[in-house]
């Protein structure tokens, strides 16, 4: 399951129907992933590992849609470790944060969030933090769809990360979760897409890649 077909696509197709092809694809795939349960468990363990010593009191996540990995029991985790681990990381109090559409601007307010935190549907029925106190992550993490070389990420098609992280400042360390079966290796960049600054999978630190 770990491989998809890339040679059977239809064509031609511009880049824009090829990556709708793609998108539907890839979701598609990832809601039957037969090994989900492992598949979770490792990547909750290189989130975990990668924000060690980190020092971010806001991150952002996402209410996970459509089979994408929940980030949410790991930065649980992250938050209650504070409470042990360090007592002045504990009062400075760490947060985790929701996106929420601005449908005007196109773009997402983060709002903070805590389990059992009252939540109403937005525009596309996912659960939103229902009036929270508005927050600036310093740490996002982005939910991917399809990643590529380079941090290029592949989105649901709206658009709304690229725009917002044209206008956060200050912008925000972004990381792209994703199983590792959703690489496309060949997704460029457009003009608009801002490339993560990493991306973590079950296989562990997809992007940046290491060794030089
Ligand atoms: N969990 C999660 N929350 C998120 C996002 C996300 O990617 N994942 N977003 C990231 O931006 C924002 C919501 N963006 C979304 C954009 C499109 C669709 C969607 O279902 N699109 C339809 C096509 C809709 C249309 O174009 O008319 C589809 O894919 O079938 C869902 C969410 C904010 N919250
Ligand atoms: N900074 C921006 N300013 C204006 N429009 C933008 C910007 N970034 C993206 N867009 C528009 O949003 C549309 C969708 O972009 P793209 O296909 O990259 O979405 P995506 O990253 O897959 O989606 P999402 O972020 O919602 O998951 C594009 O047609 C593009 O014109």
């Amino acid at each position: 399951m770990d491989k998809l077909d890339w040679a059977h696509q239809p064509e031609p197709l511009d880049a824009a129907q090829r990556k709708a092809y793609w998108r539907r694809r890839l979701v598609a795939e990832r809601q039957r992933l037969p090994d989900r349960l492992a598949r979770n468990e490792a990547l909750q363990r290189v989130m975990r590992v990668w924000m060690v010593g980190r020092a971010d009191a806001i991150v952002g996540a996402y209410w996970p849609i459509k089979g994408e990995f929940d980030p949410l029991p790991a930065l649980y985790r992250w938050q209650e470790a504070a409470n042990v681990e360090d007592a002045r990381a504990a009062r400075q109090q760490r947060r985790i944060a929701l996106p929420v559409i601005d449908k005007v601007a196109g773009t997402l307010r983060f709002h903070v969030w805590y389990p059992g935190c009252p939540m109403e549907e937005d525009a596309y029925g996912i659960p939103k933090p229902k009036d929270t106190e508005v927050v600036q992550p310093t740490l996002l993490f982005v939910p991917c769809v399809g990643y590529g070389p380079g941090g290029v990420r592949l989105g649901y098609g709206g658009g709304f990360y690229d725009r917002t992280l044209a206008q956060l400042r200050p912008r925000p360390v972004t990381v792209g979760l994703a199983y590792a079966s959703a690489f496309v290796p060949w997704l460029q960049p457009e003009p608009h897409d801002v490339p993560l600054d990493a991306i973590l999978t079950d296989q562990g630190v997809a992007w940046p890649v290491g060794d030089d």
